[in-house]
């Protein structure tokens, strides 16, 4: 599946970007929302991407999942555009929005079941117990969704996510709504993620978490991106001065 993708190396931060977006414009009616989006996340990367209520995250993780289309600008995928792949290139991305879409009634390893049939999965259950066991819900698997916290809902989400092995994994607000242990439990999961050839696109309101979660942090306002940082010489108080600052300008 990932074969006419860019080949995974070693090298993380090195590789050419596995997301790559440029001059990306999106209107509703009159409101011009994204105005010149330029963004790249490497292979081995995660980065934040933070923004106020209403600044587009989730208009531009939509548009790079190929669920909506810009009006000007290209997604380009390990190299391929999105535009010109169609519909098989959506097999690399794993996208999890706010909504779980989760069936409540069934287990989590008869979630799995389902999505792995829509995805032709060889061998779903070496597969399915892979991503249970990595989402730490193994020892959950039998029991119906309905009965899982927040946080083991958004586990098995993003385990759906990564049935078909995506390099490119897109999470809008993962962490919205979870107590301590589970935005930590999270945050291992998308570290674990992040190590193994993969882009990892997530949004968040907490700059902290943005600052501790990912590699590099980009700030959409106005449309565009007005802030791009790496994290590594970066706490919270900085970020909040620089998104501050960033507001201010854009
Ligand atoms: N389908 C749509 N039709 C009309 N307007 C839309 C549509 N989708 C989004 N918008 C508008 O586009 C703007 C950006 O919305 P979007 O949901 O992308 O922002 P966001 O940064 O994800 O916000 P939040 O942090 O609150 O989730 C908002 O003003 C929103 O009302």
């Amino acid at each position: 599946m990932r074969g006419t993708m860019a080949a995974p190396t070693s090298s993380g931060r090195d590789a050419a970007p596995l997301i790559q977006v440029r001059n990306l414009h999106k209107r509703f009616g009159r409101k011009a929302v994204l105005r010149g989006v330029d963004l790249s996340v490497a292979e081995g990367e995660v980065m934040a991407l933070l923004g106020a209520n209403g600044a587009g995250k989730t208009t531009l993780m939509r548009i790079v999942s190929g669920l909506a289309k810009p009006e000007q600008g290209e997604v380009i995928l390990g190299g391929v555009s999105l535009r010109q792949a169609g519909h098989e290139l959506r097999r690399y991305i794993g996208l999890v929005t706010h909504a779980p879409l989760l069936y409540e009634h069934l287990s989590g390893e008869e979630n799995l079941t389902f999505f792995a049939r829509m995805y032709d999965l060889l061998q779903p259950a070496e597969r399915i117990e892979a991503v249970l066991r990595a989402v730490d819900l193994w020892p959950r698997r039998r029991d119906p969704v309905r009965t899982y916290s927040r946080g083991m809902v958004q586990r098995l989400a993003i385990g759906r996510a990564i049935l078909h092995d995506p390099p490119v994994l897109l999470l809008d607000e993962p962490d919205t709504g979870l107590d301590q242990e589970s935005a930590q439990m999270l945050h291992s999961l998308i570290r674990r993620l992040g190590a193994t050839n993969r882009a990892i696109l997530l949004s968040t309101h907490n700059l902290d978490r943005a600052v501790e979660w990912a590699d590099s942090v980009s700030l959409l306002a106005g449309g565009k991106i007005v802030l791009q940082e790496s994290t590594a010489a970066l706490d919270g108080a900085r970020l909040r001065q620089l998104y501050r600052r960033a507001h201010q300008v854009s």
